[in-house]
């Protein structure tokens, strides 16, 4: 069903190398969150803290009344389980059965019996739409395809919390336009709570309810997807909007004499360009946790770019 993440000052660093401070969010129950940030910026390492496999200097994570950063490695064991994990590259074991890898949690963590693992796998893997691909290996199927068993494998233990390291990673636009329906439709099917990192502002602008951004060692911005793709904010706007004038450089941040040079030269940045539909699930049911178009920006009282919300193209 989902359970809501709330994250509390949270920081990290390594050794003497700071990665982020004081992030603070709450990802709402069922709903899907996007997380972007440029390069390096710990991305990754936000979603392993999140769930458990590296431990923060400070802050919390409260998830079904646990503070998950204060917990005992048997107890965090426990709270794992209500945790799946898409990796960057699947993190398919290469000499496994696609049947095999997906049937592992399973296997690990529960004492069913193999004809009720069987049901379970091919219930997922036809969730992911690789039934027929049971018996490949990972080697022997496509990026796009290992991402989807991937996917079947962390959906197996009916997570409450899915996390998704850059689902898009390796694949053309095509096969990313699928996979983000795919997520829309999976949040729908399961109702669970959805964190995705991403470069592809594409995904970023059409699958999310909300975003953050990540830049500098501190969350800049989080909130929904609205308010984010209205928000004048420079680094906001440069980064959702793919640009190179603003706060971000090549190697992280501009400094100050580059920003003045760059104003005093008389390059902005373009419009905000219009907010577009969030995907729907492919069957017209609405999910559980889907907000009408523009009800933030009406809300809020916030007057969407021009042209928002119009086009039903792509839907
Ligand atoms: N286990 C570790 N030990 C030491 N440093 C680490 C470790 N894991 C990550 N880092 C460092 O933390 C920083 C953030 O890394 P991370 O992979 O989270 O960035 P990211 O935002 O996900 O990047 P990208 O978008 O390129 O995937 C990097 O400087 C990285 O070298």
């Amino acid at each position: 069903m989902g359970v809501e993440v709330r994250v509390e000052g949270l920081t990290k660093s390594f050794g003497r190398q700071p990665v982020w401070s004081d992030v603070s969010l709450t990802l709402p129950t069922g709903e899907i969150s996007v997380l972007l940030g440029p390069s390096g910026t710990g991305k990754s390492v936000f979603l392993k803290t999140l769930v458990g496999l590296l431990r923060p200097d400070r802050g919390s994570i409260w998830i079904a009344g646990h503070d998950l950063t204060r917990l005992s490695e048997r107890k965090l064991y426990e709270v794992r389980r209500l945790f799946g994990v898409l990796f960057q590259d699947g993190a398919l074991f290469g000499s496994m059965s696609i049947y095999d890898n997906v049937a592992f949690p399973l296997r690990e963590h529960t004492r069913r019996s193999e004809s009720w693992i069987r049901e379970v796998v091919r219930e997922k893997l036809e969730m992911v739409g690789l039934v027929g691909a049971e018996e490949k290996l990972p080697g022997e199927i496509s990026g796009g395809m290992r991402k989807r068993a991937g996917l079947a494998r962390a959906l197996v233990l009916d997570p409450e919390i899915v996390l998704f390291d850059e689902p898009d990673s390796g694949l053309d636009p095509v096969r990313t336009a699928y996979l983000n329906q795919l997520i829309i439709d999976l949040n729908q099917q399961t109702e669970a709570t959805f964190l995705i990192v991403t470069h592809d502002t594409n995904t970023a602008r059409t699958v999310p309810d909300n975003i953050g951004l990540i830049y500098h060692g501190h969350l800049a911005m989080f909130g929904p997807r609205e308010m984010l793709l209205s928000s004048t904010e420079p680094v906001v706007r440069q980064f959702l909007n793919a640009q190179r004038v603003g706060p971000i450089g090549m190697a992280e941040e501009k400094d100050a004499d580059e920003l003045r040079a760059e104003a005093a030269s008389g390059v902005e940045l373009p419009p905000l360009p219009p907010i577009p539909f969030q995907l729907r699930p492919s069957n017209g049911m609405p999910r559980a946790a889907e907000h009408p178009p523009g009800a933030w920006c009406i809300a809020n009282r916030v007057e969407p770019p021009a042209g928002s919300f119009q086009s039903a193209v792509f839907r």
